[in-house]
């Protein structure tokens, strides 16, 4: 561990087991950031109105929003919320839309991964399709159903880069091959998005933020998973990381 590390905002799921309510991160996410990333997480518990973020923000060189297998509540984007859209955590998307907003107009820089791609498109005003892999020429995107994480989290299917875009300067020109565990996917692009990567079937697989004053960059899969042994998905961590170096070089 290098001395005097970034440290990155991770805000937390909140799930209820052991008798306990927990607010907790996937420890695959706070893995890359210690060993890839050379960061050290920060979990920040989902409970917005309590806590003062900005004082949070002051503190941090960068955030991550991890996926999760909970989505956006589709009141958050304008549809009307049925069975099909659960399970939902509204503690998370509510502490998620405002790490979001105020990272980006501080400058911070952000990851947001799989379900935090799809909270990013939401908070720039963007819609989510959910069960894509029902509608008309779209690919499954779910994870297969196995016991070994491995297994699930095993590349399914290649991603185009889009030329010039900030994910191509991190992973090279592509194609890339990722892995794939969701089944909501970016319906309408958000005002101020740029699309970095789409899948063969046109998901959006990749975005990053016009204009932005750092790396901001959204993946629909999960680079986290082989970051120490996947050649793009360690450039992805190893960015990112370099972004909040520079951020806490900068100055808080
Ligand atoms: N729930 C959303 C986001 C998907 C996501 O973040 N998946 C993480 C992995 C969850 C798992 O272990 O299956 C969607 O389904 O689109």
């Amino acid at each position: 561990m290098s001395a005097n590390p970034p440290l990155v905002a991770v805000p937390a799921d909140v799930r209820d087991f052991e008798k306990y309510r927990w607010h907790a991160s996937p420890d695959t996410y706070l893995k890359a950031l210690v060993r890839v990333a050379g960061a050290v997480p920060v979990i920040v518990p989902a409970m917005i109105g309590e806590i003062d973020l900005a004082a949070v923000l002051d503190r941090v060189d960068g955030v991550l929003t991890t996926g999760s297998a909970s989505n956006v509540h589709p009141e958050r984007y304008g549809v009307e919320p049925s069975p099909s859209f659960e399970p939902f955590d509204r503690d998370r998307d509510a502490l998620t839309d405002a790490l979001i907003g105020q990272s980006l107009a501080r400058g911070l820089p952000l990851l947001a991964i799989c379900r935090g791609h799809q909270e990013l498109n939401v908070a720039f005003g963007g819609t989510l399709q959910t069960e894509i892999q029902e509608l008309d020429g779209r690919m499954d995107h779910r994870a297969i159903t196995h016991e070994d994480q491995r297994e699930r989290y095993a590349t399914r299917h290649d991603v185009a880069v889009t030329p010039g875009g900030l994910l191509a300067s991190v992973v090279g020109a592509g194609p890339i091959r990722v892995n794939s565990l969701h089944r909501q996917a970016i319906d309408r692009l958000g005002d101020g998005l740029a699309v970095e990567a789409t899948a063969p079937d046109g998901t959006i697989e990749a975005v990053s933020v016009r204009g932005a004053k750092s790396f901001a960059l959204g993946l629909q899969w999960h680079p986290e998973f082989w970051a120490e042994s996947d050649a793009p998905s360690a450039a992805i961590f190893e960015a990112f990381g370099a972004a909040c170096r520079a951020r806490r070089d900068a100055g808080r």
